[in-house]
């Protein structure tokens, strides 16, 4: 099927269990082949991207075995082979093979990641990391070759708060020589999680979550049990969903501070959210005032839900505007938004929403995962039917979108 068709109108009814979040899942995967023992990872989403992770960990040598989210891998058999561009351009989170092939085998020849078209995706940083831990980088087309016999620990400062480099760094750096520093590291939620998961590997992890993360080198690291966070992203696309169509969602299985930035912004704009340990409630209310956000690393306002948010705002009454500070051009969904009938200009790196606008469904086409997951949220707020081309992004990141959407009266 290459078309989703959304009914307009429609109102998010009932609850939705989150998944474990798709960030974290394709970090986690990588790290398990550090050691030569057999891991299980629970909670693991059964979406696109991690399908691929574990497809290409499998043609290195490892076996993988799935009972229904829970996933062992056993790493005894892995080794080291080059990862060729048409395999690594599958997804981003395949640069996470460079720190852990460094780390495990002191070699690694990877094609450059693909991911979302959000804009230039430089690695530099990752690069830099790994040159500081000694290192010998070189490029070749699209093929970056990384050799280092033994790594030696380094203080490293990050040029640009990067979840993907502060990850990658601390795979490499877990079994080098002595401590590593890693300083002005990336604090999202995903970043804790793999060092949580390093460590029940017996690595040597503090600080993970704050800007300054210590690394002591360890010689060996074993397998472990561990549960994958829930997926905040995918959270929030439901509580904006449940937020634009005024509709009452149960969020089920989140770690609601997670989600807080976003949160806070809803409320602020007149949302009702009720809160839980472990789940949250979204009642949508009228009218809505417009807020201005502006995307940032976490604990700010997270640019992967900056599509979605923009939608909601079309709704709002007022001029709102949208500043994107971590992708700069991640604004694919303004152009269709426009289409739909909303009233937005680019200033920049600024989104100018004026609202409340009425959308009306048109045929739209989503370039990646969020600007799908934002049309599929104006689909359902829209008069009459839309039609999204491209809409297969969205398994990349959601699991069991549709069924989860049915299942909160959705007629898609
Ligand atoms: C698989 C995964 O986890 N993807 C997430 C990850 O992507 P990803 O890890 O690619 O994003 P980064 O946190 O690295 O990027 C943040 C910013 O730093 C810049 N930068 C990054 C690395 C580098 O070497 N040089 C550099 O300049 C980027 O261009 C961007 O402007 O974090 C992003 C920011 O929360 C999210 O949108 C993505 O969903
Ligand atoms: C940008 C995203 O993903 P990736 O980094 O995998 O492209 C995203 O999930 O919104």
């Amino acid at each position: 099927m290459d078309k989703l068709v959304i009914k307009g109108e429609q109102t998010l009814f009932g609850s939705v269990q989150i998944s474990g979040a798709k960030n974290s899942a394709v970090a986690l995967i990588p790290a398990t082949l550090l050691s030569d023992t057999p891991t299980v990872l629970d909670n693991v989403p059964v979406i696109r991207d991690v399908l691929a992770y574990i497809k290409i960990i499998q043609d290195i040598g490892v076996k993988a075995n799935w009972s229904g989210n829970q996933l062992t891998i056993d790493p005894s058999g892995v080794h080291s082979l080059p990862l060729p561009s048409r395999k690594a351009s599958q997804l981003r989170a395949s640069y996470y093979l460079m720190g852990v092939m460094l780390g495990r085998f002191g070699e690694a020849i990877v094609g450059l990641p693909g991911g979302c078209e959000i804009g230039s995706r430089p690695i530099d940083q990752h690069l830099k990391g790994f040159r500081a831990l000694g290192a010998k980088v070189t490029q070749v087309d699209d093929m970056i070759r990384l050799v280092a016999p033994r790594l030696q620990g380094a203080r490293i400062y990050l040029d640009e708060v990067s979840v993907g480099a502060t990850i990658n760094i601390m795979l490499a750096a877990v079994m080098a020589e002595g401590l590593t520093v890693i300083e002005n590291a990336a604090k999202e939620p995903e970043v804790i999680d793999v060092a949580i998961l390093l460590n029940s590997m017996g690595a040597d992890i503090i600080g993970a979550g704050t800007d300054t993360i210590r690394i002591k080198g360890v010689h060996k690291l074993h397998g472990c049990y561990h549960t994958v966070i829930p997926d905040r992203i995918e959270a929030g696309t439901f509580m904006i969903a449940a937020a634009a169509t005024r509709g009452e969602v149960l969020i089920d299985q989140v770690i609601p501070k997670h989600i807080e930035p976003l949160s806070a912004k809803l409320r602020e704009m007149g949302v009702a959210i009720f809160e839980d340990h472990e789940s949250l409630v979204v009642s949508g209310r009228s009218p809505y005032t417009s807020v201005d956000i502006k995307t940032l690393p976490y604990p700010g306002f997270p640019t992967d839900l900056q599509p979605l948010f923009t939608v909601l705002l079309t709704q709002a009454e007022g001029t709102s505007l949208v500043s994107e500070h971590v992708h700069l051009s991640r604004f694919s969904h303004i152009q269709p938004l426009i289409k739909m009938g909303a009233k937005i200009r680019l200033d920049g790196r600024t989104a100018v929403i004026d609202g409340p606008t009425p959308l009306v469904g048109t045929k739209v086409y989503a370039e990646d995962i969020r600007t799908a997951a934002a049309l599929l949220i104006a689909g359902l707020i829209a008069k009459r039917e839309t039609t999204i081309i491209g809409w297969e992004q969205l398994e990349r990141g959601y699991e069991q979108l549709l069924f989860k959407l049915r299942s909160l009266s959705v007629e898609i």
